[in-house]
């Protein structure tokens, strides 16, 4: 396995730039705890214990959704996992960033503003291009070290990811490395029985990109989630549209998939299983459901896969060798759209299958409806990344971190 350098390779006393992953899910403007606060904090804490002076990055949501906020209670939330004051400064590379880093003793935390409320961040680009930026060229002269712990990002060319191991010694944290040879593992990994995907969540595109590459490697695909209403679209069903003006959950993601769906769906039609029906609250409040011929986007917005589908994805989960799950198949945050997700890794931590669970928001289920992480062979916080590595191709961000070992 190529491998890069850790901070078991650090020099003592370093000045160190610690891309994390703290994308977290926002309820009512309340940033909720998960277990990327959790596994991060091994490595910041390990850090500050070191003595090494520990500037922390991260990202919050997207410019436009309602999850793109400020990282001030992440600051709060990390501190509590270390023991130890997590600082906040809400600037990125300003003066008042620049200030509050040059004042950092040994063994102290800070926590800059959101890296995506820098222009120069989103946008995804050459790690050339990105190591010119402005963030990145102000930034980097304050440091001896950039150290990414952010392999849940890692498949994405942003500034903070990308632009850094270009002009700085790069390391990897302690979730890169364990994710990295888990991630890497269980790509490399045989089965001889049948191998299934749960495949559900938001981020359609994320999924549908890498759906065609695992397709030899993987028996059944199990949709659910928004991925699988853009499915029953191409399968002429009325879903997989967005019906609310504020909320850009299908369109964007239709026009750029939508021939790679239908393809999917022609050449696999066998491997991919498709929702029965969908489940939505109806007038009182409560779970109903509509079959697929009843479905009427432009009316109801769809929040979980119908029961029917739960019953028909049970026997296949509890017949494969190896089960992995990406993205919840329904709005599981909300206890009566949570069948769909709570079937799924139900069935999955009690069949005797090698498993993996996947996604910084779904992951949470395991714990919100009892059951444990020990079931399952690798809870991973990364999603999007995780799948990517499972076609065996490395990361860019990754690759940028192996390339700076040698
Ligand atoms: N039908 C649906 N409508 C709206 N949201 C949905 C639906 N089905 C699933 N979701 C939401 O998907 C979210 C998880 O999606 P997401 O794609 O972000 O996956 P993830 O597991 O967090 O992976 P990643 O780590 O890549 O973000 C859940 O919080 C859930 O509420
Ligand atoms: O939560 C994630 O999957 C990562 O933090 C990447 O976030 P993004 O999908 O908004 O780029």
């Amino acid at each position: 396995m190529a491998s890069f350098n850790t901070i078991d390779d650090l020099d003592d006393a370093q000045r160190v730039l610690v891309r994390l992953d703290l994308n977290s899910p926002v309820e009512d403007g309340e940033v909720q705890d998960n277990r990327r606060f959790q596994r991060h904090a091994k490595t910041v804490r390990e850090l500050a214990e070191a003595g090494h002076r520990v500037v922390l990055m991260a990202h919050q949501g997207r410019p436009g959704n309602d999850t793109f906020v400020s990282l001030d209670q992440h600051a709060e939330i990390l501190g509590g996992y270390i023991d130890r004051e997590v600082g906040f400064v809400d600037d990125i590379y300003g003066e008042k960033a620049l200030d509050a880093i040059d004042a950092l003793e040994a063994g102290e935390v800070l926590l800059l503003e959101n890296t995506r409320m820098s222009d120069d961040e989103l946008p995804e680009e050459d790690p050339e291009l990105k190591a010119e930026t402005e963030f990145v060229q102000t930034l980097a002269p304050h440091f001896d070290a950039y150290i990414n712990d952010a392999y849940s990002a890692a498949h994405r060319k942003h500034a903070s990811l990308v632009g850094f191991p270009l002009v700085l010694p790069a390391f990897a944290g302690r979730v890169m490395e364990t994710e990295y040879e888990a991630n890497t593992a269980i790509a490399n990994r045989e089965f001889d029985g049948q191998v299934t995907m749960v495949v559900g969540g938001t981020k359609a595109t994320d999924v549908i990109g890498v759906m065609n590459t695992l397709g030899d490697k993987i028996d059944t695909f199990c949709m659910g989630g928004i991925a699988s209403h853009l499915f029953l679209r191409a399968a002429g069903y009325d879903v997989g549209y967005d019906r609310h003006e504020d909320l850009d959950l299908y369109d964007t993601q239709w026009e750029n998939n939508e021939e790679i769906i239908r393809e999917l769906y022609e050449e696999r039609r066998d491997q991919i299983k498709l929702p029965e029906g969908l489940a939505y609250e109806d007038d009182d409040g409560e779970r109903a459901e509509h079959d697929n011929e009843e479905l009427d986007a432009a009316n109801y917005d769809y929040m979980d896969i119908s029961e029917e589908t739960v019953d028909k994805y049970d026997p296949i989960i509890r017949g494969s060798d190896a089960v992995f799950l990406k993205g919840a198949l329904g709005v599981f945050e909300e206890e009566k759209f949570s069948a769909g997700t709570v079937g799924a890794v139900k069935a999955i931590a009690e069949t005797d299958c090698f498993s993996v669970v996947g996604g910084g928001d779904t992951s949470r289920s395991i714990e919100m409806y009892g059951m444990d992480e020990n079931d399952f062979d690798h809870v991973s916080i990364a999603g999007g990344a995780y799948i990517r590595a499972l076609t065996g191709d490395d990361l860019p961000g990754i690759e940028l971190l192996i390339d700076a070992a040698n």
